[in-house]
């Protein structure tokens, strides 16, 4: 029987972060209603750093994230239609309105070794009956044994899945497969792989990952995503279809999907030095526009403040450090 992977696209979530958090409900409805007409069983949406994101730290949605998700479950058709929620910027109570709309799935975010901060999430997820799925960020920062631990720990609170976020792009094929392979062997429950694309990877390591067992991979339209973008999805599709890895979607459609709408939204995703920085240093995607902010702002080689958030292992939801990070740079070059 021909293996069956699950596409979840997330181009109206993390593909948000590309585009500054802008997308208008219309623009949002008519997404949907691409990938619905495709075939893709599963859209993600809301804010990039998940529901009530929208804020002065993680930058304002330019529309009611509410409004964005009404039209998104208007337009979606048979798919499932999912929310990300990271504690401590989403709440239970966002979870419960965001249920009561009809968002069927969630997966909550936590840093690769914060599992326990999901708990009470994934257990409210599950009494609403709400697909649940623990999401670990940052997994290029731990091996797999300290996965595997969290993992389990997800799975106890009743999560359905767990997926590994190569959130940084810094994981090459190897790293991917082993991470898998691991939790495949060790885990009872499917296994799901979110890559970008910071070291050119994203469809090299999501195709390593299915290799190694993964059930569900993730993909936005042409690669729209925190810093070099996602694993775009269309791509997926056809690399897995030529190797009669089955998706359940139309891969013309899936093509259609993402030509008739990315280029209207202004932004093509390239990996730029300070992105390709990101995936080197194993930063964090989504501070790759505070970083530009801060050295624009201190007149600093972004990419000096990128390697450095590196060295000293940053996590997300420590945005604040980027700007204590930038001036201790300033001042260091003043010094000099
Ligand atoms: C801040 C949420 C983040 O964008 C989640 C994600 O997609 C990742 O960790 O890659
Ligand atoms: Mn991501």
């Amino acid at each position: 029987m021909a293996k069956k992977i699950r596409i979840i696209d997330t181009t109206l979530r993390d593909g948000s972060h590309a585009i500054r958090h802008t997308y208008s409900p219309e623009q949002a409805g008519k997404i949907a209603a691409a990938l619905a007409k495709a075939g893709a069983p599963t859209i993600e949406c809301g804010h990039g750093d998940g529901i009530s994101g929208s804020s002065c730290q993680y930058g304002f949605m330019k529309y009611d994230e509410y409004e964005v998700l009404q039209a998104v479950l208007d337009n979606a058709g048979d798919a499932k239609v999912g929310i990300l929620l990271l504690p401590g910027i989403g709440t239970v109570e966002d979870l419960k309105r965001a249920h009561e709309m009809g968002a069927g799935l969630v997966r909550v975010a936590t840093h690769v070794t914060e599992a326990d901060v999901g708990e009470q999430h994934i257990k409210m997820a599950r009494e609403l009956g709400m697909e649940a799925i623990g999401f670990l960020m940052m997994s290029h920062m731990e091996p797999p044994e300290k996965i595997l631990e969290q993992a389990k720990k997800f799975e106890s609170y009743g999560a359905s899945a767990v997926y590994m976020a190569d959130s940084a792009g810094a994981m090459v094929p190897d790293d991917a497969a082993a991470r898998v392979s691991y939790l495949k062997e060790h885990l009872s429950l499917p296994v799901g792989f979110h890559a970008h694309n910071n070291l050119g990877l994203a469809i090299g390591n999501s195709l390593a990952a299915v290799n190694a067992g993964a059930d569900y991979i993730d993909g936005t339209l042409r690669g729209l995503g925190a810093g070099a973008g996602n694993a775009p999805h269309e791509v997926l599709t056809a690399v897995f279809h030529k190797l009669g890895i089955e998706t359940g979607e139309d891969l013309y459609a899936i093509m259609d999907a993402a030509e008739d709408n990315i280029p209207e939204l202004g932004v093509q995703m390239i990996i730029d030095k300070y992105a390709l920085s990101i995936g080197y240093a194993g930063v964090y995607s989504s501070f790759f526009l505070h970083a530009k902010r801060a050295a624009d702002r201190y007149g600093l080689d972004a990419r000096d403040i990128l390697i450095e958030l590196g060295r000293l292992r940053t996590v997300g939801g420590q945005e604040d450090m980027i700007l204590d990070v930038a001036y201790r740079l300033a001042q260091q070059k003043k010094e000099k």
